[in-house]
């Protein structure tokens, strides 16, 4: 049974005529007709709500404040288009997110650009499109960036990433904020740094961004985190006297992969925000700077779902039973590197009981290639179709031609259609920039 309130599901999942799951108005065992397995599909419905979502709170909690969707997510010009078409901006973290928004229409100054390592080739790149911010990271990044800028006689609106020693609960490698992170410019030298910022002719700051980590499903560190920027914008009104105009506080706002995971509501994430960050600043007779925050996850995640054909059913007797799917840990790498978990089921046996215990594996030689470990599903066979929930981050955004499989197709679907956002690869794909 379907239970429309499994907070990974897409919104618009439901059992299909043919009592099959359907998402978006298309029953899956038709689009794998159609389009063959591996599959991503992208439920649209799903994402305008997202943005949607973070507008409101937004609008009700803190109204001076822009969304940026983290395309490091999930960067492909029909996703970049819904979201522009929502009214959100972009976070992009190297030149080729910033090459494809630019290409899906994305206006430049509404692009954010990110990364800890900017190449000079990336940061002429910004400059020449004319990116609304650049984060800067380090003191090197900095000089680049005033060379640069000075060189084209352009001005660079910069925002300097902090450091601020707050780490949320999370996997270690998805942690950003801690002190020992590579991330931004520790929180207690950050001042010095606005000192070396002001010295540069070609540098406009803007203000402060701070980034604590991802998959983050409690709102306190969020609250930790406005505390300590509004103590550090004091500061550097005080000692640099600047005005920090623009506080971004990056993204990290959880969802649910498991049924007993259950994100906070973004309404509570922005009210806490928004709560905090008016009560900080009246506190310390700040002017309330522009608020800007960069979901990644919390916009794709839900809208996504992988579905892969069943080949073997592998008894490996009284220790574990298996079930290879076509694809694996090149079109998620998650589990393997995360110990992501994820849920799923069998498409066609969506009202039969769970009373197997399964492991998911892929196609990959790799041991580690475990989609899922220990699920219970109905008793499967060969040729079933299996939909795994809440893979729109991080999924496509993070695959690989491994063992020289081609990457799936990606279809967005709605109302009962659905259109190819990115084509499967081929077998000459892989071979397209080799030379013999
Ligand atoms: C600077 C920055 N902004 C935004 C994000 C998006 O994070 P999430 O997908 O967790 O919302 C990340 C990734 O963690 C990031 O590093
Ligand atoms: N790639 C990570 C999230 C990293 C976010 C980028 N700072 C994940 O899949 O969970």
């Amino acid at each position: 049974m379907l239970h429309s309130k499994n907070e990974y599901l897409p919104l618009t999942s439901c059992i299909s005529v043919r009592n099959n799951l359907e998402i978006g108005g298309c029953d899956l065992a038709a689009l794998a007709e159609q389009y063959g397995t591996p599959l991503y599909i992208m439920d649209e419905e799903t994402l305008r709500a997202n943005c949607r979502a973070y507008q409101q709170a937004f609008a009700e909690n803190y109204p001076n404040a822009v969304i940026a969707y983290a395309s490091k997510a999930l960067a492909v010009a029909g996703i970049y288009r819904i979201i522009d078409a929502e009214g959100l901006s972009v976070d992009v973290v190297s030149g080729g997110e910033l090459h494809i928004a630019l290409k899906s229409g994305i206006d430049a100054s509404k692009i954010i650009f990110h990364g800890n390592n900017k190449s000079p080739q990336e940061l002429e790149d910004a400059l020449r499109a004319g990116v609304g911010l650049i984060v800067v990271d380090n003191t090197a990044e900095l000089q680049n960036l005033e060379n640069c800028a000075g060189r084209l006689q352009k001005k660079a609106a910069i925002l300097l990433r902090v450091r601020p020693g707050i780490e949320a609960h999370t996997h270690d490698f998805v942690k950003t904020g801690g002190f020992d992170s590579k991330f931004g410019v520790h929180i207690e030298r950050v001042c010095d740094f606005i000192e070396a910022i002001k010295r540069c002719r070609s540098i406009d700051f803007r203000g402060v961004h701070a980034h604590i980590g991802s998959q983050i499903l409690d709102v306190n560190p969020f609250s930790f985190v406005v505390e300590k920027m509004t103590e550090l914008i004091e500061k550097i009104q005080k000692h640099n006297q600047l005005e920090v105009q623009i506080l971004n506080l990056g993204g990290g706002l959880g969802i649910s992969y498991l049924e007993k995971e259950i994100p906070p509501p973004v309404a509570d994430y922005a009210k806490i925000i928004g709560q905090e960050l008016k009560y900080h600043c009246a506190k310390r007779r700040l002017p309330l700077p522009q608020l800007i925050v960069e979901p990644g996850r919390s916009i794709v995640g839900r809208a996504g779902v992988t579905l892969y054909t069943i080949g073997t059913v592998k008894d490996n007797k009284n220790i574990r039973k298996y079930l290879f799917v076509d694809g694996g840990m090149s079109d998620n790498p998650r589990p393997m590197l995360y110990d992501a978990k994820y849920t799923a089921d069998l498409v066609s046996k969506m009202s039969e009981r769970k009373t197997e215990r399964m492991t998911i594996a892929g196609k990959f030689c790799e041991s580690s290639d475990v989609l899922i470990k220990d699920i219970y599903l109905p008793p499967a066979a060969a040729g079933d179709l299996l939909a795994v929930y809440a893979t729109g981050a991080y999924n496509y955004a993070m695959s690989s031609n491994y063992n020289q499989n081609p990457r799936p197709a990606m279809v967005l679907v709605n109302a009962g259609q659905s259109r190819v956002l990115v084509r499967r690869e081929t077998y000459d794909d892989l071979l397209a920039r080799q030379e013999f």
